[in-house]
């Protein structure tokens, strides 16, 4: 098969998920939503808390019934074709509880009787670096170790298909750069990723293509570098000015030399620049001219976080 001709990994359409609460009132946790993850493309599914991340990858997992909607893997469904796709789908889930008692090892065996195919237990152990723990018990293991060995668990049975929701929460960086790495040598052999991350630096790392979820609505979707790209300058410059803030002319500072856009964002005035030399020597030369003194003054390069706010006002971390 040619690259257009294979099936996606991942296609969903028109997916909606209403829950009912214990109070009879109705959620919308998912919205609408279209996704398509190519064979051997890592996906990131970026949204702040709420957004409907989890719901939509349970749903894509087969663990949960859509209100609407359709959803194919591989071409298939979850309906017609369970085994099939159980076989190449490894799942992390956002909170994974494995036996306390077991061994890494027995741990990881109990996952590969589950498949008929699949990798040998001790490879598994070696793709996360957990080998010389093998005979320890679950209920020893650090955090970053307990979310490894769930994603050894999930690689175990060799997929096609990689879940990982939020694998790196709360993890130390080495355990998180350590991880990433997994993902990355299982992407390189092929493998197809859809992940979700808080982590910004981890999507732009691991990421082929993210989209930004938010109240259950795809509101973004790209490369990084695109939808960075789409704030039409490379670099953020957030400063603050003494005295009433009500005065600054918003409208005045994007028209400074290499300015794109100018706006409030948590007490601080943000703006997306293209040439820093350009723009900071104008922003100064304004504010006093203005007759005002700054009170702070950074600067950054854009972020999938600055695209975020951008879009919706809001943080992606509140
Ligand atoms: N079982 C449930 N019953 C009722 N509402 C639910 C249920 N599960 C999730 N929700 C609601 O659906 C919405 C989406 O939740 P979901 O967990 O999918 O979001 P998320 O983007 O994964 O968030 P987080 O990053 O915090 O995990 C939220 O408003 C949540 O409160």
């Amino acid at each position: 098969m040619t690259e257009n001709t294979k099936p996606l990994a991942v296609r969903c359409k028109g997916l909606i998920k209403v829950y009912t609460t214990r109070h009879h009132e109705m959620v919308v946790a998912v919205n609408r939503l279209d996704l398509e993850v190519h064979a051997g493309e890592c996906f990131g599914l970026l949204g702040p808390n709420g957004a409907g991340k989890t719901t939509t990858v349970e749903i894509l997992e087969g663990l949960l019934a859509p209100t609407a909607g359709e959803v194919e893997l591989f071409g298939k469904t979850w309906e017609k074709d369970e085994r099939f796709l159980r076989e190449r789908l490894g799942i992390s889930l956002q909170h994974t509880h494995l036996p306390e008692r077991l061994t890494v090892r027995e741990t990881v065996e109990l996952f590969r009787s589950f498949f008929t195919q699949g990798r040998d237990v001790g490879e598994a152990l070696d793709l996360v670096a957990l080998k010389d723990k093998e005979n320890a018990r679950y209920e020893t293991l650090s955090g970053g170790q307990k979310q490894r060995l769930a994603v050894a668990c999930a690689l175990v049975g060799n997929p096609a298909l990689l879940f990982l929701d939020e694998p790196t929460t709360g993890l130390d960086p080495q355990s998180r750069r350590m991880l990433w790495e997994v993902v990355l040598a299982f992407k390189q052999q092929g493998g197809s990723v859809l992940l979700t991350t808080h982590y910004m630096d981890e999507a732009e790392r691991l990421c082929d293509r993210v989209g930004v979820i938010d109240h259950g609505q795809m509101i973004a979707l790209g490369t990084p570098k695109e939808l960075i790209e789409s704030l039409g300058g490379q670099q953020i410059v957030e400063f603050t000015v003494e005295g009433n803030d009500e005065e600054v002319n918003l409208d005045a500072l994007s028209t400074l030399p290499s300015v794109h856009s100018a706006r409030w964002h948590t007490g601080r005035i943000s703006l997306t620049v293209g040439q820093l030399h350009e723009a900071l020597p104008a922003l100064l030369a304004h504010v006093d001219q203005g007759g005002r003194k700054l009170t702070g003054l950074s600067t950054h390069h854009a972020t999938l976080e600055d695209v975020f706010v951008n879009l919706t006002g809001r943080q992606l971390r509140e």
